[in-house]
């Protein structure tokens, strides 16, 4: 049964969660769903004539040594060899039991490590196919999800299908042939008393699966609360400045304890639940051992059946517990990769949105010519982002667009990166429509900057070769030294070489920018797309980006996301937009004269230069 817990019931649930919650909590219970389980096999397919036989020949082996070792022991060793005192065939029968325990030990060995390397094999594939597919995948896919979610299915969800792939379907396979083998040999060795040993087995299974279920609902509430942990240590551990700076950290530390506690708690009584299943298991044991003595002993006494035949019935009752535990065990696994299965499959049958056409062509020499004919967006049904916008932007001119925030700008830029198609109308450039052109040949043209500089961690060399990953060093020093990042390069403690952590946290946001635009200056693309910094940048920075900014500007068509008056004011055209609509467009002094709107805008940014 899928259960997720509302908000309500998860701070019932745990007493501590006042403040937040969690509600990416799930409870990870999925009815079993063979069409999902056919998917999930398919993944064993490369490897259907070469590990798979392998291990379950291997399995097979040390199965059939385990099954028919009791019954050599009872009727060859017990009732011929001792029961004849036959010296020589009880030489015989040792050597051979001991060769074939033998064999059992090798095939075991080899079963082993052929399965996990199955298992780690077909994780590894799985975990490739999904990273591969995401990676695919359209920005929209990408604004529905939080990258957390994402990386636990990446993460988590593979990882949890790895205990199935590696022991789980080997071992059912062995269970099942152990299991039936085992019932079998009795009710050939002896009908009335398998009837009545096995009679305390369907008993046995029911009462064990309910203990199960019970157990593993408890580890579920466990996982849950672990979820929750990470979760607040995550959003602890990021947001620590904020929370030192507000002085916080007793209250943090307070509501940490109580998850912390919830989670002891959770533990605990998942533990206690799960005691309960060894000592059951022994019981079972006991019952089944008495039965088959009273009921084994009047057998031999009536001269109904011989020592040995009682003595192999006792050695199948030992063994006889395991597989069926595990077999609930096994059952658990499964339910569980349902879960995560079902989550991965939601990622793969997910299909980009903006996809390339069979036949698309590519760009060869863009000029940047890009032209908006009647486009119409929208990112959700009820939202219209862009209402009919038809607009030119020429080769080599710099077109800045302003307006008040949520009034489309970045639904431009978007589209010109077709990283979503219009709803209506089409985007064009140098004549092409871009859902007849292929995403890499356009994309390669692109260059985006944006006002949050993503910096990957490794050298700051790397990070510029990002533009263009063929580059020579000597390259990449030129691209800096043109936007004037050079300087501050130099001055770090391994120059060029020195590690930045992911996200660049030991560089400044103006030296951040600076990188971002060696970057697309590297990549010398056709089109630059610039999401102007709104962050305040000192007077001196902000000359040197200026600087920056012309030398990254000559000869391309450069859109920009303009904030600063002074970059507004160079561009050779300037569309207002609000609502998602033009409502003019024109040079500085065109649109200064008409006194609409921008006048307005630079008026605004004036006085609020004035009061400062
Ligand atoms: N990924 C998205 N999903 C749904 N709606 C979105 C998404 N991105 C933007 N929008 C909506 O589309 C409209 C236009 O947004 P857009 O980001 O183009 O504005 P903007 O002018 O660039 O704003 P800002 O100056 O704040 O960056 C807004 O109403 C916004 O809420």
């Amino acid at each position: 049964m899928a259960k997720s817990m509302t908000a309500k019931e998860m701070k019932k649930d745990s007493p501590h969660l006042n403040r937040f919650y969690y509600p990416l909590d799930q409870a990870v219970e999925k009815p079993f769903n063979w069409k999902q389980m056919w998917r999930l096999l398919v993944y064993l397919k490369p490897y259907a004539k070469t590990l798979m036989p392998a291990a379950i020949v291997a399995m097979l082996v040390s199965t059939i040594v385990r099954l028919i070792v009791p019954v050599i022991i009872g009727t060859w060793v017990i009732d011929r060899a001792i029961g004849d005192q036959n010296v020589s065939l009880l030489t015989y029968l040792i050597i051979g039991i001991s060769v074939l325990y033998l064999l059992s030990y090798a095939a075991n060995t080899y079963r082993i490590k052929w399965v996990n390397i199955l298992g780690q094999r077909v994780i590894h594939d799985l975990r490739k196919s999904l990273f591969s597919h995401v990676q695919r995948l359209s920005h929209n896919f990408f604004d529905k999800r939080s990258a957390g979610s994402i990386l636990v299915r990446i993460l988590n969800d593979v990882n949890s299908l790895q205990e199935l792939f590696t022991n789980g379907i080997i071992n059912l396979l062995m269970d099942v042939v152990m299991l039936s083998g085992i019932i079998v040999i009795l009710f050939v060795l002896s009908p009335p008393l398998a009837l009545a040993v096995l009679f305390i087995l369907p008993i046995m299974f029911f009462i064990s699966t309910k203990l199960r279920r019970k157990i593993r609902r408890s580890w579920q509430d466990v996982r849950i609360q672990k979820s929750r942990l990470n979760s607040h240590l995550n959003e602890s551990m990021q947001g620590i400045r904020i929370t030192q700076s507000f002085s916080q950290e007793k209250e943090n530390t307070e509501f940490f304890n109580g998850v912390n506690t919830d989670n002891y708690e959770k533990e605990r009584i998942a533990m206690k639940k799960s005691a309960y299943f060894g000592p059951f298991v022994e019981m079972s044991n006991a019952i089944g051992t008495v039965i088959l003595i009273s009921y084994g002993a009047h057998l031999i006494i009536t001269g109904n059946i011989e020592i040995g035949v009682f003595v192999s019935f006792a050695f199948y009752l030992g063994m006889f517990w395991e597989p069926i535990s595990r077999l609930g065990q096994i059952y658990n696994q499964l339910l569980v990769a349902m879960a995560s299965s079902e989550r991965i499959f939601e990622f793969l049958d997910e299909q980009p949105n903006v996809e390339e056409k069979k036949n698309a062509k590519a760009f060869r020499d863009m000029k940047g010519h890009i032209v908006f004919d009647k486009v119409q967006f929208s990112y959700d049904e009820d939202r219209v982002a862009l209402h009919e916008i038809s607009l030119e932007m020429k080769q080599g001119q710099t077109v800045a667009l302003v307006g008040h925030t949520g009034s489309g700008k970045s639904t431009i830029a978007n589209l010109i990166s077709r990283f979503y198609d219009p709803t209506n109308g089409t985007v064009k450039i140098d004549g092409h429509d871009l859902r007849d052109m292929r995403l890499d040949s356009l994309r390669t043209n692109i260059s985006v900057v944006l006002q949050d500089t993503f910096i990957f961690s490794g050298t700051i060399m790397e990070n510029i070769r990002f533009g263009r990953p063929e580059a020579t060093d000597e390259e990449v020093k030129e691209a800096a030294k043109v936007v004037g990042a050079d300087d501050f390069i130099k001055r770090l403690s391994n120059g060029y070489h020195t590690e930045v952590e992911e996200r660049g946290n030991i560089l400044s946001a103006g030296e951040r920018q600076l990188l971002s635009f060696a970057r697309a200056l590297l990549a010398d693309p056709r089109i630059l797309i610039l999401d102007e910094a709104t962050a305040s940048i000192d007077t001196e920075t902000e000359v040197k980006i200026q600087k920056a900014l012309r030398k990254l500007l000559e000869g391309r068509t450069a859109i920009m996301i303009a904030h600063r008056l002074s970059t507004i004011r160079e561009a050779d055209n300037i569309i207002v937009l609000e609502h998602g609509r033009i409502l003019e467009q024109g040079s500085h002094d065109e649109l200064m004269k008409k006194k609409g709107e921008y006048y307005d805008l630079v008026k605004s940014q004036f006085d609020m230069l004035d009061a400062l």
